[in-house]
């Protein structure tokens, strides 16, 4: 649904997009995780149709989106620093996006009136900056769009809010297929709604996963063996990590659990446990081997 092959961006002489492929598919969500300046914006930007790219492509359903004024009308694109009319209230914004979004949903904005509990007869800018983000997945949601792009859409949002905001948007997913890019430095924020991530790092696209087949691709387990770790059982695993612990060997295996489970137990272990990884440890291990710190998406 949202397809970009081989973007870059250069600003002056800074090249802050580098040849970015990847491919959200429709009905699904897409974490992009990258630290302060990694170039998320400007990705965002592109893929929304305001900034033009200096090389690639953008498809968003097999359309250009650059000027493509029918496919802005189904696409919403809520950006860091939110900007509202200042003398607009929430009703009149409303019938500003009314005009300009086709499938504009009345009956919803008055629904998540009710559910987000905001005065629609006062100005949004004097609204508190966590309430103006509210207001801008109101407005979006009663659009009903195709494709929504978020660019650090949770900050100031207390945590209750960002729940309900979450749920929202992964039930018009559910529903009605919408298709959503979230762009975020951190992971735990959004690996809860998330099917697939990216980590962009000084503009390229470092490591892209599915989250359901990362998390069942690495293992962590525990094993001790009589007289130790055998010969030749490492050769037959995918080991990206190794502890000692005593006479204990924590590792982080990737490959199928049957596999490694079948491998090392034809050692004949004296110990073996299989532990949970949480998706941090999992991009740790995984980028470890790349070489590349990850800290700030991991905060
Ligand atoms: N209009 C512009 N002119 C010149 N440089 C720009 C412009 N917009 C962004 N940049 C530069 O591009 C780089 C990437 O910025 P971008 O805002 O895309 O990063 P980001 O990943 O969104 O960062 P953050 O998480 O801090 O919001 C930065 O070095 C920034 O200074």
């Amino acid at each position: 649904m949202i397809e970009s092959k081989n973007l870059s961006k250069t600003f002056q002489r800074d090249k802050v997009v580098q040849d970015v492929t990847f491919h959200v598919k429709k009905g699904s969500i897409y974490g992009l995780l990258g630290s302060n300046g990694a170039g998320k914006t400007t990705l965002m930007r592109i893929l929304a149709g305001i900034l033009r790219q200096d090389e690639g492509e953008v498809l968003i359903g097999d359309e250009p989106v650059y000027e493509n004024v029918k496919m802005k009308g189904k696409m919403v694109f809520i950006p860091d620093s939110l900007y509202f009319f200042n003398q607009y209230t929430t009703d009149q914004l409303a019938k500003f996006y009314q005009d300009l979004y086709p499938n504009w949903n009345q009956q919803r904005y008055e629904k998540l009136a009710e559910m987000l509990k905001l005065d629609t007869n006062k100005k949004v800018s004097r609204f508190s900056k966590g309430m103006q983000r509210q207001v801008g997945f109101w407005l979006a949601l009663s659009a009903m769009p195709d494709i929504l792009i978020l660019d650090e859409p949770f900050d100031g949002l207390d945590p209750v809010t960002r729940r309900t905001i979450k749920n929202l948007v992964v039930q018009d997913v559910a529903d009605r297929e919408m298709t959503v890019l979230i762009s975020s430095h951190n992971l735990r924020e959004v690996e809860d709604i998330c099917d697939h991530v990216g980590i962009l790092h000084k503009g390229s696209m470092l490591l892209q996963r599915d989250l359901d087949e990362l998390k069942s691709d690495i293992h962590k387990v525990q094993v001790a063996f009589k007289g130790g770790m055998p010969e030749g059982l490492k050769d037959n695993l995918d080991v990206l990590h190794e502890e000692t612990r005593g006479s204990v060997k924590l590792l982080i295996i990737r490959g199928e659990e049957e596999d490694v489970s079948t491998a090392i137990e034809s050692y004949q272990p004296v110990l073996y446990d299989l532990l949970p990884l949480t998706l941090e440890e999992i991009f740790i291990y995984e980028m470890g081997g790349v070489g590349y710190a990850i800290d700030n998406i991991l905060v």
